[in-house]
This record gives structure tokens, sequence and C-alpha cells, in this order.
């Protein structure tokens, strides 16, 4: 299993090691220890699994109150998969990283609390599974718009327009939005 940090360097890229043989692969996809050493001394409470279509976005999403830290992959399919720094003090603050993720590489993305997270569909489909390290709650979501322009983010569109949610249709400009520290 390897760690490797990215340009915002508490979101953290693991490739598990796989094992093939004749009857297919085995991969350890999470080990406490080893997390811990890279990625901080966190606890899991929930795991999420979502099925997407192709062109399908999802996000920006952040709780403010109760911010979650995911551990992300992709079982069948490809995204990409993008984290923004919402800390205030953060010197990266206000920047983003992305990271194409999908059944082959199997790779893994830590997004620590305090980002918010969304993916973009590539494929036809794609299974989305993670793990959260608080619950979610409804009433603390709050959505950073997709395509602000002060973000800059370089999805790999294949079409103009995204498939959203009405929710994530609404959301908010990073200067609009309450983020973590203020
Ligand atoms: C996220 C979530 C949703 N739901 C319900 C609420 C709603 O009826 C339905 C669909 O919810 P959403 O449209 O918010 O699902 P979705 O757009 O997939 O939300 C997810 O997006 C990605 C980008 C993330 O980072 C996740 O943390 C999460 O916010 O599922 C839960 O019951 N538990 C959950 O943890």
């Amino acid at each position: 299993m390897e760690f490797e940090s990215l340009a915002i360097p508490e979101v953290v890229v693991i490739r598990p090691k796989v094992y093939s043989d004749a009857r297919g692969f085995f991969m350890e996809t999470f080990r406490q220890e080893l997390f811990e050493r890279y990625c901080g001394a966190y606890q899991f409470v929930q795991d999420n699994h979502s099925r997407s279509s192709q062109g399908i976005l999802r996000g920006l999403h952040y709780q403010l109150e109760q911010p979650q830290g995911k551990l992300v992959r992709v079982t069948k399919g490809e995204v990409f998969d993008v984290a923004v720094d919402l800390r205030k003090s953060s010197p990266t603050f206000g920047h983003w990283v992305g990271r194409t993720l999908n059944e082959d590489n199997k790779e893994l993305m830590w997004v620590p609390p305090g980002f918010a997270h969304g993916f973009y569909v590539i494929s036809e489909t794609a299974d989305f599974q993670y793990k959260c390290t608080d619950y979610y709650a409804p009433h603390d979501e709050k959505v950073l718009l997709w395509s602000d322009p002060d973000l800059a983010i370089d999805w790999p569109l294949l079409s103009e327009h995204p498939l959203m949610s009405e929710k994530d249709l609404q959301g908010s400009l990073l200067e609009n939005c309450i983020t973590y520290g203020c």
C-alpha cells in the first residue's frame, strides 16, 4: 500500500498492493495503522455507495458543523474526483486537487475534513464507495458551485453541461460560502 500526498498535501492518494492470480485479485483497501501514519488518527463511522451514469456530476459538498473526512474509491467505472480546500487559515485555501479514480488503478483518495468534495463520471456508469469520519447531517450540508470561475476546476467534461441534482445546480460561489474557521 503506497501513500502519495497531492499538491494540497493533506489530500492523499492511496495505491493498494494488488495480488493477482488465476482466480482474480486480492487487495487490502484500508489498514488503520498505515492510514493513521500517513493521513491522521481518524475514525470512520459511515460507509456509502452511490451509482451514477456517464456525465453526472455530484458535488461539491461539505458539512460545516460536522465536517466529514472521506476515503473514496471507485469499484466500477471511472470518475474525476475533486477536493477543494475550504480551511480559511490554510495556505491552499480555495485551491483544488483532482485525480482520476477507476476500477483499474484501484486508487483511493483521502479528502480530510475541511474540504468540499465532488466527482464527475467519465465511464458509462460508476460505482463510488467511501468511508466517512462523521455522519450525514442534511441540515448542515452546503454546496459549493462546481463551475465557480474562482475555483477554475479543470473538469474533464464530455459535454458542455454535466447532469446534476437541483441542489447541486444551485450551489454557491466560494465568495458567498461560509467556510471553515470564518
Ligand atoms: C450523502 C447521503 C445521502 N443520503 C440520502 C439523501 C438523499 O435522499 C439521497 C441522495 O443524496 P444526495 O443527492 O445528497 O447524494 P450525493 O449527491 O451522492 O451526495 C454525496 O455527494 C458526494 C460528492 C459527497 O462528497 C458525499 O459526501 C455526499 O454529499 O440519499 C443519505 O441518506 N445519507 C447520506 O450520507
